[in-house]
């Protein structure tokens, strides 16, 4: 059953940096998720990026087809082609979507974005690399709160190689409603954990996400989490969960299917392909050894995109 959840603010222009971290803290201890605001994004340009979103989602299927993922998660993944709980019997999440990055990174053979044509959605690509650095600047100061959080010099991450070309995604999520008749017990996103450093994901407002805070109760709570206009609303990754030796909890959450359409905007922080990530000093002791051993970014991510295309990556 779904309880009422009340997740905490941290307001990104506090000028007190160090309550922010220390909010951001226990935030990060107690829910792995929390809401974020006056983050410097205008309210009129979410409003531009999700119209933009539905334009591109309404085109023909054949149309969309033509920009499918390739090896290098970069384009459109159409309804049921992935599905975020690896684990789970019941293949392929109730949604579509679509995956940008930076097109200074190299991840495989295709190192290029795919964009619709400009003559049938002017502007496009504009707004998506428009969102795509102004999430990167938000990204890098909660990046920096974050690592004050951990005690740390807030440029850790830049130091540490893990801050110079960051891998990010912008994915566009577009969940149909009840007008799509094949979800036969799917869920719109099934449970899972997002992979790198941190998400901050926009919603249309319509519910449907749902988190849970203890992974080993059972039965699993699941709770609602509240739309709030203008915030964005972010999350711990694996990647951070592992830094931070479970310190920082990557919280297992969900899309239920929804009656309405829904759309919604992530942004994945990674950190660059080459940094390593391992246990850091301030979080493991003699009594508390490392859980992970250290991995180099691209391998973990790469693992973990290529699990969750329902019939393997193309
Ligand atoms: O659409 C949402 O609200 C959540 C999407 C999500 O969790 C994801 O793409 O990792
Ligand atoms: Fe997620």
């Amino acid at each position: 059953m779904a309880g009422d959840l009340v997740l905490p603010l941290i307001d990104l222009s506090n000028p007190d940096r160090d309550s922010s971290a220390k909010s951001i803290r226990k935030a990060c201890l107690d829910h792995g998720f929390f809401y974020l605001v006056n983050h410097g994004i205008e309210e009129s340009f979410f409003q531009q990026l999700l119209k933009q979103s539905k334009k591109f989602f309404s085109l023909p299927l054949d149309e969309k087809m033509k920009l499918q993922t390739r090896k290098d998660n970069r384009g459109y993944n159409p309804l049921l082609s992935l599905t975020l709980d690896s684990s789970s019997e019941v293949k392929g999440d109730v949604n579509e979507g679509f995956f940008i990055t930076s097109a200074k990174i190299s991840y495989s053979q295709f190192n290029a974005n795919q964009w619709p044509p400009e003559e049938l959605l002017p502007c496009w690509r504009a707004t998506m690399e428009s969102y795509y650095e102004k999430m990167l600047a938000v990204s890098k100061k909660l990046i920096s709160l974050m690592a004050l959080s951990l005690g740390l010099d807030d440029l850790f991450f830049e130091k540490i190689g893990a801050w110079h070309e960051p891998l990010a995604y912008v994915r566009l999520l577009h969940y149909p409603g009840k007008t799509f008749e094949g979800s036969c017990g799917r869920l719109g996103a099934s449970a899972h954990s997002d992979f790198g450093i941190a998400t901050l994901l926009l919603t249309d407002g319509v519910p449907g996400l749902q988190i849970c805070r203890d992974k080993d109760r059972h039965p699993q709570l699941w709770e609602d989490v509240p739309h709030v206009h203008g915030a964005l609303i972010v999350n711990v990754g694996d990647l951070l969960e592992r830094w931070t030796n479970c310190l920082f909890r990557s919280t297992l959450h969900r899309v239920l299917p929804t009656e309405q359409e829904r759309y919604s905007v992530a942004f994945f922080i990674n950190g660059d392909l080459d940094c390593m990530v391992e246990c850091l000093e301030s979080c493991c002791s003699k009594e508390n050894p490392p859980r992970f051993p250290a991995i180099q970014c691209v391998d973990y991510l790469r693992h973990r995109i290529s699990a969750i295309y329902t019939g393997g990556q193309k």
